[in-house]
C-alpha cells in the first residue's frame, strides 16, 4: 500500500483530445472474412488480455460469431496475477461466472501447465467430432491480445513442434486469416479427432466511447505505440502504479504525482539523456512502457474486477452498440456532444 502521506492523484492532459478509434483496414477485412467462413468452424477460441478483462472485450465477435460454441482465454495471466492468491482467485471465480455458460481459461504462453489445461479442454470439446476432417478452431481477440503465441504455444507443448505463426510486440503482426494449423493429433484409437486452429488478424473496436479505456487498450499494445504519445501514457501508468504502491517506481524515482518529475529521474537514472544532457522525455517514456508491458514495473490488472464492476459491465454490455454502424453511429453522438461542451466551456471561459 502507498504510505499514508502519500495521496495518488490523477493529474492528466484533457482527455477530449485523445483519439479513440484504431479501426483500420485490415480489421474490418478479418471480421468479415471470419463471418465468411464460420460455417467451416465448429469452435471459436475468443482470447482477451488478463491485465484489461472487461476493457479488451470486442462485441464485435458476439455479434459476428453468434451461435458458435465459444471458449474464452485470458492470455498473459503472468502479467496480471501479481497481489494476493485469495484476489487473484476471486477475479478468476467472477470472470467464471461471468462467462457461463461459455468455459474459461487463463494462460501465460510460457506456462506448459496452463496451455496443457487448454488443450485438455479441446481435446474433449472436440472428441465428439468426425475423426474423418478433424476440428476446425478459430482463435479471435483484440489486437496483439497474444492470438498467434496462444497458438504457437499449443501446437508446441502438444506436438512438439515449433512456431507456426509470426508474433510480435506490436499490434498487426497477423494480417490475415491463413490456413488451419494442427495442434492435437487423431488419437490412434479412433477416440478424438485432430484439432486445427486458423489464426485471425486482431481486430480493434471502431469507436472507443471511454478515454480511459483507449488508454488501457494502448497501454496494453492494443494500438500501435504512435497513437497515443507515450508521455500520456506513462501518465496514466503512474496513476495506476501509484494507486498500487509508489515502490513500484522506487528504483528511479521518490514517490511522485507528478510524470514530468518521474521521467526526469527515471531518465537520469538509466543515463537516457540527449546532447547536451536533457533527459530524454519520449525514450524515457516508452521505455517505462515496454517494462510495465514486460512486467517488470509490478504486475496488476488495470480493470477492476469486482461484483460491483461485472454488474455495471453485464449492464454496460446488454446496451452496447455491436455493429460496426451502431458504434461509429454512438461515436459520432460522442463527438457532437464532446465539441458542444468544449464551445459552451470557451464560451462561459
Ligand atoms: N508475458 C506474456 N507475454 C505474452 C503472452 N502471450 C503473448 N505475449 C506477448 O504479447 C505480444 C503479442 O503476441 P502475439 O501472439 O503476436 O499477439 P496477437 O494477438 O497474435 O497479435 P496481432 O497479430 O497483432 O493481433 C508478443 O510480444 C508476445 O510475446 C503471455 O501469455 N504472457
Amino acid at each position: 500500500m502507498p504510505p499514508t502521506s502519500f495521496i495518488p492523484r490523477h493529474v492528466f492532459p484533457p482527455l477530449d483530445s485523445l483519439p479513440r478509434s484504431y479501426y483500420l483496414g485490415h480489421h474490418a477485412a478479418g471480421l468479415s472474412k471470419m463471418r465468411s467462413i464460420l460455417s467451416q468452424i465448429d469452435m471459436v477460441i475468443e482470447c482477451r488480455d488478463y491485465r484489461i478483462p472487461l476493457t479488451s472485450r470486442n462485441p464485435m465477435f458476439e455479434d459476428a460469431l453468434v451461435g458458435k460454441e465459444r471458449v474464452v482465454v485470458y492470455t498473459k495471466r503472468d502479467l496480471g496475477s501479481g497481489g494476493s492468491k485469495e484476489a487473484v482467485e476471486k477475479r478468476h471465480s467472477l470472470l467464471t461466472t461471468y462467462h457461463s455458460p461459455s468455459p474459461v481459461l487463463f494462460s501465460d504462453h510460457k506456462s506448459p501447465g496452463d496451455i496443457r489445461l487448454v488443450l485438455s479442454h479441446l481435446r474433449s470439446a472436440s472428441a465428439s467430432r468426425s475423426a474423418l476432417t478433424g476440428s476446425h478452431l478459430m482463435v479471435v481477440g483484440m489486437p496483439n491480445v497474444g492470438k498467434s503465441s496462444l497458438l504457437n504455444a499449443l501446437r508446441g507443448v502438444s506436438l512438439n513442434r515449433g512456431k507456426a505463426a509470426r508474433t510480435g510486440a506490436q499490434p498487426g503482426i497477423t494480417r490475415k486469416i491463413g490456413t488451419g494449423v494442427k495442434i492435437i493429433d487423431a488419437e490412434e484409437d479412433g477416440g478424438g479427432s485432430a484439432v486445427y486452429l486458423l489464426d485471425t488478424p486482431g481486430v480493434f473496436i471502431p469507436y472507443v466511447p471511454d478515454a480511459s479505456a483507449m488508454l488501457k487498450l494502448a497501454l496494453c499494445g492494443s494500438v500501435k505505440d504512435n497513437v497515443i504519445p507515450p508521455f500520456t501514457l506513462v501518465d496514466y501508468l503512474l496513476f495506476h502504479l501509484n494507486l498500487r504502491s509508489p515502490e513500484l517506481y522506487s528504483a528511479y524515482c521518490c514517490p511522485t504525482n507528478d510524470v514530468a518529475t518521474l521521467l526526469d529521474a527515471t531518465a537520469k537514472k538509466t543515463g537516457r539523456l540527449m546532447k547536451g544532457g536533457e533527459p530524454d522525455w519520449e525514450g524515457t517514456a516508452m521505455w517505462m512502457v515496454q517494462r510495465w508491458r514486460n512486467g517488470f514495473l509490478g504486475r496488476f490488472c488495470l480493470d477492476e474486477v469486482s461484483e460491483e464492476a461485472m454488474v455495471a459491465y453485464g449492464m454496460a454490455r446488454e446496451n452496447a452498440p455491436r455493429s460496426v454502424n451502431q458504434m461509429r453511429k454512438v461515436g459520432k453522438e460522442a463527438l457532437r456532444e464532446r465539441s458542444k461542451l468544449r464551445r459552451s466551456n470557451a464560451g462561459s471561459g
